[in-house]
């Protein structure tokens, strides 16, 4: 990495030194500017003194944002410069923005060259998830500021006549994956030249990712055809070898943004406003302390529980819903319109347990573990069926979620950062518990001396969780073991088997449903109960006798607490409750529709006979 110009006070100050110095022609090598502190000392810059537009003021505004975050505050002025950026910062920062902004008010200055066949602005990401989040931010903003900017995706999945459509209609703006590129360049929906005379800014967003997804070939393709005079910008939560490689890849001397927390004081690198919790728990256990902490809400909701296989996250969820929780699950298997669309509902409050596995990594230990005696060729089979460009944990802005769970612990440092980052968000607060056994102690350890805990002193970056008892555990074992032997691993094979073939059916069958009535979305639930008796009142309802008096206390504390944050849901609830729901089920009427629509189309005909 390149030299260091000095630990500043003020990001701001920092950057407007560096500056000096870069127009100078004083700095040769990288510029590393150390941003502001921690979010609760976010300077008192606003957007105008950025220099922001203000049509993206108002926008801002009008989605309840007013005052720039710590990275916003040092990036926007650098790349309104025209800069190539570096930006590092934890995760939940706003990091989305900190290049959004500049990128549209640069694109709503400059009309670019008139006669450009080409994007004018390429934002990169390593998943379909984050790409449609990014999408839809840049849409929002385009709408909310009435610029005549486009802006589309493409993504892998789209079938080659889908992306040329796009690309004939000339977006200005282009949200893709680096998986993608291969395809645009080899059938020709991307021209190359087109690509080096029109493209102004290239952005490579969550990029300490990007090449854990080994999109590193894929680069380098693309590398040769950006034009010298195109701004690079590459946003980052973690720093990595990958991320110097992609710089050096990429990057034209550019400014290195480092908040503190991630340059130097590691156990900053996860946002202040998350208090991080652990419990040591035997593995044979685990479902059974889930239970405990959602069945006797020592946890706020929502909750994110991460499991690292798919059969796990069925086994657990099959195991809740016989004590009355519901919950859906996330992963890699599902179509992607079933993705997408959990990660909406769940962000719309419709439901207040998700289950997610996550990483790619996991996968393909699931893949080895899970079907161990079956053949190559089925083993080859299923992989194929997993998204390679999911990831739920990667730079997906999950809404007020308050709890993270790691039921399985993630199998690297980074994976924590990521996971752990899903709450917190912004300026909100939020809490983890990370289960460990004694075989996952290795990688907590690990996790634990990269935040910077020194294990001859009191832990207090990842404390022991205090509102658990023994009692409590103890007072749901007999239950929760009776029922953890009616879940197995055929009850859990079926249930995913069926899920699976249900997201897919609704996929298929609603989407041209819902391209016509969005609203409808919110009716079709995956929360659904997978089996088809109904809980027993004896497991439903956990008699107070069962709960010991600390328990009692913290769970009364815990619903205080979410009552005093206002959250407690109850708008989605009762926004979704107010709809019959059977009778505006677009499953359920969605062929009803049709027929109607049918007969009327019919009626039609018959009367121009
Ligand atoms: N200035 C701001 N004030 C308040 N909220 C903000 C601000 N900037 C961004 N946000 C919100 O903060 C949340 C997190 O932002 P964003 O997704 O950009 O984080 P990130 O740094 O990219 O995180 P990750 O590394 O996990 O992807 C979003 O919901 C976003 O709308």
């Amino acid at each position: 990495m390149g030299k260091r110009k000095g630990e500043m006070v003020g990001g701001s100050v920092a950057a407007e030194q560096d500056r000096k110095e870069a127009a100078e022609g004083t700095a040769a090598e990288d510029k590393v500017v150390v941003g502001g502190g921690a979010e609760e000392d976010d300077g008192d810059q606003s957007f105008d003194e950025l220099g922001l537009d203000s049509r993206l003021i108002r926008a801002l505004l009008k989605k309840g944002v007013d005052k720039p975050t710590p990275i916003q505050q040092v990036a926007i002025p650098l790349i309104l410069e025209g800069k190539d950026v570096v930006a590092r910062a934890k995760t939940g920062s706003g990091k989305t923005f900190a290049y959004l902004l500049p990128m549209l008010q640069k694109l709503f200055g400059e009309s670019g060259s008139t006669r450009r066949d080409g994007m004018r602005a390429l934002v990169l990401v390593p998943t379909r998830e984050l790409c449609q989040q990014v999408y839809n931010e840049v849409l929002s903003l385009i709408e909310l500021c009435r610029v005549q900017l486009k802006v589309d995706q493409l993504t892998s999945g789209m079938q080659v006549s889908d992306m040329r459509a796009v690309m004939t209609g000339l977006p200005d703006i282009v949200v893709s994956t680096p998986g993608c590129i291969p395809k645009c360049f080899s059938s020709g929906v991307v021209q190359p030249t087109a690509l080096s005379g029109s493209l102004e800014i290239l952005v490579l967003d969550e990029a300490d990712l990007l090449l854990s997804y080994g999109y590193e070939d894929d680069l380098r393709a693309l590398t040769t055809h950006i034009p010298k005079r195109c701004q690079c910008l590459l946003m980052s939560a973690t720093t990595s070898a990958d991320v110097d490689k992609l710089k050096r890849l990429i990057l034209h001397n550019p400014y290195i943004l480092t908040l503190p927390e991630v340059a130097n004081v590691k156990d900053d690198i996860i946002p202040k406003n998350v208090q991080q919790f652990w419990i040591s728990c035997p593995g044979r256990d685990k479902l059974l302390y889930v239970l405990v902490l959602l069945k006797l809400e020592l946890v706020q909701k929502k909750v994110l529980i991460f499991t690292n296989s798919i059969d796990t996250s069925y086994r657990l969820r099959l195991f809740i819903e016989k004590f009355g929780i519901r919950s859906a699950v996330l992963n890699a298997e599902l179509p992607q319109n079933s993705r997408l669309h959990i990660i909406e509902q769940f962000n719309a409050g419709l439901f207040d347990y998700l289950i997610a596995t996550d990483d790619g990594a996991v996968r393909d230990k699931e893949l080895a573990n899970g079907q161990k005696g079956e053949s190559k060729k089925s083993r080859k089979h299923a992989k194929s069926k997993l998204d390679k460009e999911f990831g739920v944990v990667r730079g997906i802005d999950f809404k007020n979620v308050n709890t993270v769970i790691n039921l399985d612990m993630p199998p690297s440092v980074a994976g924590y950062v990521h996971r752990i980052g899903r709450t917190g968000r912004a300026y909100s607060s939020g809490s983890s518990v990370s289960l460990v056994s004694s075989e996952e102690m290795n990688v907590f350890e690990e996790i634990k001396s990269f935040l910077g805990e020194n294990e001859n002193e009191e832990s207090n970056v990842i404390a022991t969780f205090p509102l658990l008892t023994d009692n409590a555990v103890e007072a749901l074992r007999y239950r929760a073991e009776d029922v953890a032997k009616s879940v197995t691993r055929i009850a859990v094979r079926e249930s995913r088997a069926q899920d699976l073939r249900n997201e897919i059916l609704n996929s298929e069958k609603l989407k041209a449903h819902f391209e016509a009535n969005p609203r409808d979305l919110d009716l079709l639930k995956h929360d659904t109960v997978l089996s088809k008796k109904a809980p027993a009142p004896h497991l439903r309802d956990v008699p107070d006798y069962l709960i010991d008096q600390k328990t009692q206390e913290a769970r009364n504390m815990v619903k205080l607490t979410q009552a005093a944050m206002g959250n407690t849901n109850t708008y989605h609830k009762q926004r979704f409750k107010r709809k019959s729901r059977k009778s505006r089920d677009p499953l359920k009427t969605f062929k009803g529709e049709a027929q109607r629509k049918r007969k009327k189309d019919g009626a039609l005909s018959n009367k121009d006979k």
